[in-house]
């Protein structure tokens, strides 16, 4: 059965679910998915993004599952590695047809689900599922996730902008507003607290990258090694170099394939806000008043409590 994807532009969303897809018993079985609400899940990729693989008989992954915010960022440097760095052949289709997008689902076009039963494994697939919501059967495959944490100020201000722009979003609203609206976690794919917690806690019992999109702006190269690393793949100096310079945000900004511009404007208005906004670290402080920012730092330190994640905040 297909799944079901209900938004209204501009104005409330009713809900969505994903229901159970078959698959051979070697692959990811996609197990039915009740969302209650978008009001108080999530929509969007926003504050991090995942990658995961499950694992194939004699290959080194069979899936991979992207997520949050750096999502598209994640993806170009993934296909790189898969490309060996190979630039024409990340130029063969637009990010968003490369890898499918598990929980989308806009009939006529055929879903994520559908999309990613059609591919050979290994296959890369992208998600924005908290670990909660995520089949089960990704753990019990014992998939890789790469998850890129940004943090959540930062978050905020990119998902807020993107929102903007998004003309299949609701309205978020003037910036006060939807600041209210991100703390109560009402906003695509829910809390951001709650997002990372959740991968943050399962990151040491399965095969789960955790970068923080800090990280990739202040040591791109570092990051993509250990990216590399954990797909099994190695790389010359050059190709990986060749990488660093292919994902940087300029790069990606100027490229078609990655920015979004084939998109109509009635869906994504790069007139409001361009989608490749600024790619940057502490914009959340050209935004927060002094008053939002304390009442933010205090919710943030009752919210993470007990969790021992460290967010860079500016570089
Ligand atoms: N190469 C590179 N370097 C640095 N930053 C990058 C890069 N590619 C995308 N971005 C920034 O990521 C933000 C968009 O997040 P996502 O790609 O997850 O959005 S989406 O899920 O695909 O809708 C958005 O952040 P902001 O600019 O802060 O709004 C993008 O600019």
């Amino acid at each position: 059965m297909a799944p079901t994807y209900h938004t209204d532009t501009k104005s409330p969303t009713k809900s969505v679910s994903l229901l159970k897809v078959p698959c051979a018993s070697d692959t990811v079985v996609f197990e039915p998915l009740q969302l209650p609400s978008l009001e108080n899940t999530a929509l969007l990729p926003w504050n991090a993004l995942s990658v995961l693989t499950d694992p194939w008989p004699g290959l080194w992954a069979a899936n991979f599952q992207l997520e949050l915010e750096g999502t598209t960022w994640i993806q170009e440097i993934v296909d790189m590695i898969e490309q060996n760095g190979d630039v024409a052949k990340c130029q063969r289709a637009i990010i968003q047809h490369r890898h499918p997008f598990i929980e989308w689902a806009r009939p006529p076009q055929p879903s994520g689900v559908e999309k990613a039963n059609t591919m050979p494994s290994p296959r890369t697939l992208r998600t924005h599922l908290p670990t909660q919501l995520l089949p089960p059967s990704f753990w019990e495959n014992n998939c890789k996730f790469l998850y890129v944490a940004r943090n959540a100020k930062d978050c905020m201000v990119s998902y807020y902008h993107f929102q903007r722009m998004n003309q299949v979003l609701p309205d978020p609203g003037t910036w006060e507003e939807y600041f209210e609206t991100f703390i109560s976690g009402k906003v695509g794919w829910g809390s951001w607290f709650d997002h990372v917690k959740g991968w943050w806690e399962i990151k040491d019992r399965y095969q789960v990258l955790f970068l923080f999109y800090e990280d990739m702006k202040r040591d791109p190269k570092c990051e993509i090694q250990k990216v590399v690393q954990f797909m099994g793949k190695s790389l010359d100096e050059t190709v990986l170099d060749e990488i660093v310079q292919e994902t940087s945000f300029e790069k990606m900004k100027e490229n078609p394939m990655t920015n979004r511009s084939t998109v109509p404007k009635f869906i994504l208005d790069q007139s409001i806000s361009p989608f490749m906004r600024k790619g940057t670290v502490g914009d959340w402080k050209n935004h927060f008043t002094v008053a939002q920012n304390e009442r933010f730092d205090e919710i943030y330190r009752q919210k993470m409590e007990g969790i021992s994640i460290n967010f860079c905040m500016e570089l």
